[in-house]
């Protein structure tokens, strides 16, 4: 599998670990008595296939429970008919939950009035869908400035901040085009363009690149991935593709059956999957281009802490293989002036192998 991982720091500071959404106990189940399901713990444990022939229902997300913190990319992934849809249209309420409790800001969601969850759908968690509605009969311009229309923005102000998030969105000298003037990718800016420019604290992704051919799609990945550095907005990912998850996400949950079967970070899913369904869902993913050294390292004796190749702790094994290659002595993993230890060719090549057992030094 062809995958180049970024390194990334995670949010720091004000932005980590404060949550935008809160989800706790949240099930939607599609049938007739689709509330007895959640309430009955024996009907909550059925297989799908034993539940539909007990109840007719259909569990689409059965008790998941995560924060989506500030400034993070979670990704939502798991095959089809996982559920990953479903979920993330019950944030917003798009899809109305049978239990549990969703929370933006601490605000609770499943409270909400018409009004107010206009007010959260147009301003605060927008939502970019694979087709992305575009007004054919509109130039790119006014495609963008559409959803400032809708919120009452003056012509002046729209068209000008219209114009700004085209240019953004890399699509300048395009804004008096047509839609059928423009190639699958540019449409696809135009659309990321309109949700942006609304400004929502989160922006909410449904398998937005999934018809793409692969080359505009690695494009458009760049370009979030561009976005998010410079913007650090909130956003939250629906795929199908373990690659594009990885590149993507800060933190992803992976999804089978409507349950979240492993919350992490593209590392530890890949370093430490939570079971074998996980194993085998990363088995062919390049190792290297993920674990990072501040997994793979030992401690370092007083002789090596001393010299050798400098590597920041968020550097990829990857990219210690290269400079443990190059020197031909083990690399320090330095943080600051500090040495938190060392990886040689060994616990390098035991990443490659899958062999490491991940303990880090202290
Ligand atoms: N309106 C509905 N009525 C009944 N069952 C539904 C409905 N919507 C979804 N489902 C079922 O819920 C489950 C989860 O569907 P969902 O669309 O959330 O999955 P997904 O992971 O997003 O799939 P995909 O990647 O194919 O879009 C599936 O079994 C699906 O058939």
């Amino acid at each position: 599998m062809a995958l180049t991982v970024p390194t990334r720091k995670p949010p720091t500071g004000d932005l980590a670990g404060t949550p935008v959404f809160r989800v706790e106990g949240l099930w939607k189940v599609f049938g007739a008595k689709a509330d007895r399901v959640p309430a009955e713990p024996e009907l909550g444990s059925l297989t799908p296939a034993e539940l539909r022939e007990r109840t007719g229902c259909t569990a689409a997300v059965r008790d998941v429970g995560f924060d989506v913190r500030k400034g993070e990319v979670f990704v939502v992934m798991g095959l089809s008919g996982s559920g990953k849809s479903t979920l993330v249209r019950c944030l917003t309420r798009l899809i109305e939950p049978t239990a549990g409790s969703i929370a933006i800001d601490g605000e609770d969601v499943r409270a909400m009035d018409k009004a107010r969850l206009r007010e959260l759908r147009r301003h605060r968690a927008a939502m970019v869908f694979q087709h992305f509605g575009l007004l054919p009969h509109r130039t790119v311009l006014d495609n963008v400035a559409y959803g400032l229309e809708i919120q009452g923005v003056g012509k002046a102000e729209r068209r000008e901040r219209a114009a700004e998030f085209v240019t953004k969105v890399g699509l300048e000298g395009m804004e008096q085009r047509r839609p059928a003037q423009l190639s699958g990718g540019q449409r696809q800016r135009v659309g990321l363009a309109r949700a942006l420019a609304v400004d929502p604290e989160v922006l909410l992704f449904d398998e937005p690149f999934s018809a793409l051919d692969p080359l505009i799609r690695r494009d458009m990945q760049e370009e979030v991935v561009r976005l998010h550095r410079e913007e650090s907005r909130t956003m939250v990912f629906i795929t199908h593709d373990l690659g594009e998850a990885l590149k993507l996400g800060d933190r992803i949950a992976l999804m089978r059956d409507g349950r979240i079967v492993q919350l992490g970070t593209p590392e530890e899913i890949v370093g430490s999957p939570a079971d074998d369904y996980v194993r085998d869902f990363v088995r062919d993913v390049p190792r290297e281009q993920v674990i990072t050294v501040r997994a793979a390292m030992r401690a370092a004796s007083a002789e090596e802490a001393a010299k050798g190749p400098a590597l920041s702790p968020d550097a990829t094994v990857s990219e210690a293989i290269e400079a443990v290659a190059r020197t031909g002595s083990p690399a320090r993993v330095m943080d600051g002036g500090r040495c938190l230890g060392v990886v040689d060719h060994e616990r390098l090549l035991a990443v490659v192998a899958g062999t490491e057992h991940g303990e880090g030094a202290a």
